[in-house]
């Protein structure tokens, strides 16, 4: 399907939603403490939306006062007291690969360790063969079928990271697979360069020639081409030293790209810290965190993009969202979608184990994967509210409100998804 650029005839309204969560007065900046509670909910809502965009949300009452004289020129959507809330947007994945790891999972359940399986040639080596083997028809494939899966959940936007190129040539094929994507499928892809996603295995006695080669030959062709927004880097033992991380996203600044970081997942080293330092966008993952890089992540208002879907696959303890938002970190939720670490398109489980297992209340979690997750990839103008101007980008839920969305676990509770105000999914099933 090819996204619909030209002008929509007719507005669509969406009315009698039983709890509209709109997250107004949030586009400025992520929310932290106790405003991630505060989400705006209008009881018995309306949306008017028009070309793409939203015109107004408020009650069923106040959109009909403005528009009730245009209601025959418009599309009618009854949200019968159900939940409405802005798309959700995912600020991490890996989405452009070819292939699985259903047998290195098996392995793990029987004892072997996800760094012990990368060590070893597996793991993310392994994906980036795969990736670097085939050609960019099958790597859009496999990945159009995700991006039908996010959506499907509720998800309109996502972040997407290269890394299984490791080289010029294959990080940049990935790249222009995403950005075809972008153009192609009704979800909104925002690119992500990670040439230092691994040290290929032919680099292992010599990092710092790889680092060279991700500074000076990798940075500037993807600067070159556009095709990336942000720059990202595997900071943690065994892969890139804080020093490595820190010159290689300080090399994309300079390239005009902005820093994120994979940091303290696997073991606590100092990737907060640097993203402080270098005024990353995110730091991400954040399982053994210490307790300075959280307070230096608050002060620099750097957020964090909590990814619970890997302590869960990896069985890893999870990260402390409590602790860093009651220390005031902007909290924000991703799948981390990868064939390793987190094979799920599934934000809203994500959500349920921000509650079940980081001490996030259902509201957090919600202004976790709108809002703020907009905000981690630089979208808080565009998306994850509900306010006149911004993309109308919708999901209506099988659900009565906001709380019973962490309370029925583990089934897809989406119902109608609309993107830029057209219906892409309705009962739950692709249109
Ligand atoms: N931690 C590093 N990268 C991914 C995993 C990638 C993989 O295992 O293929 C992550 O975010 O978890
Ligand atoms: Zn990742």
């Amino acid at each position: 399907m090819t996204r619909q650029h030209t002008k929509q005839p007719k507005p669509l309204l969406i009315r009698r939603a039983g709890q509209l969560v709109t997250l107004k007065g949030s586009s400025e900046r992520p929310l932290i403490k106790g405003q991630m509670r505060e989400l705006g909910i209008v009881e018995n809502g309306s949306v008017w939306i028009e070309d793409g965009k939203i015109i107004m949300a408020d009650t069923d009452e106040a959109v009909l006062n403005r528009f009730g004289d245009r209601l025959s020129e418009a599309t009618v959507i009854e949200a019968n007291g159900r939940l409405v809330t802005p798309g959700l947007v995912d600020p991490h994945t890996h989405l452009v690969f070819v292939g699985s790891r259903e047998d290195e999972f098996e392995m793990r359940l029987n004892g072997a360790t996800y760094m012990e399986i990368m060590a070893a040639g597996g793991g993310i080596h392994r994906t980036t063969r795969a990736t670097q083997a085939a050609g960019e028809e099958e790597l859009y494939r496999e990945s159009y079928k995700r991006l039908d899966q996010f959506l499907k959940h509720g998800v309109t936007t996502i972040e997407a990271k290269s890394g299984y190129g490791l080289t010029v040539e294959h990080e940049l094929k990935q790249l222009r697979v995403a950005s075809q994507l972008n153009k192609d499928h009704p979800v909104d892809i925002v690119s992500t360069f990670m040439g230092a996603h691994a040290v290929p295995l032919e680099y292992r006695d010599n990092p710092d020639e790889f680092v060279r080669i991700v500074i000076e030959e990798m940075l500037p062709a993807v600067a070159e081409t556009g095709l990336a927004e942000f720059n990202d880097v595997f900071c943690e033992k065994g892969v890139f030293t804080p020093e490595q991380s820190e010159r290689i996203l300080e090399a994309g600044k300079r390239y005009g790209l902005k820093p994120k970081i994979h940091a303290d997942e696997i073991e606590p080293y100092q990737g907060a810290e640097v993203a402080a330092r270098v005024g990353a966008v995110s730091a991400d993952h954040l399982l053994r965190v210490s307790d300075e890089g959280i307070r230096q992540m608050a002060d620099k208002g750097v957020v964090g993009v909590l990814l619970p879907g890997t302590a869960f696959f990896l069985m890893a303890e999870f990260a402390n969202a409590r602790k860093m938002i009651d220390a005031g970190v902007p909290v924000a939720l991703s799948t981390d979608r990868n064939p390793g670490s987190s094979p799920t398109e599934s934000l809203p489980l994500i959500m349920n184990l921000g509650c079940l297992k980081m001490g996030m209340t259902p509201a957090e979690v919600l202004a976790a994967a709108t809002i703020n997750a907009a905000h981690a990839i630089s979208r808080g103008h565009e998306i994850g509210s509900l306010e006149p101007g911004k993309q109308a980008d919708v999901v209506i839920w099988d659900a009565p409100n906001y709380a019973y969305l962490q309370y029925h676990f583990g089934v897809n509770l989406v119902d109608t998804v609309i993107k830029r105000g057209q219906v892409v999914v309705k009962g739950g099933q692709r249109v």
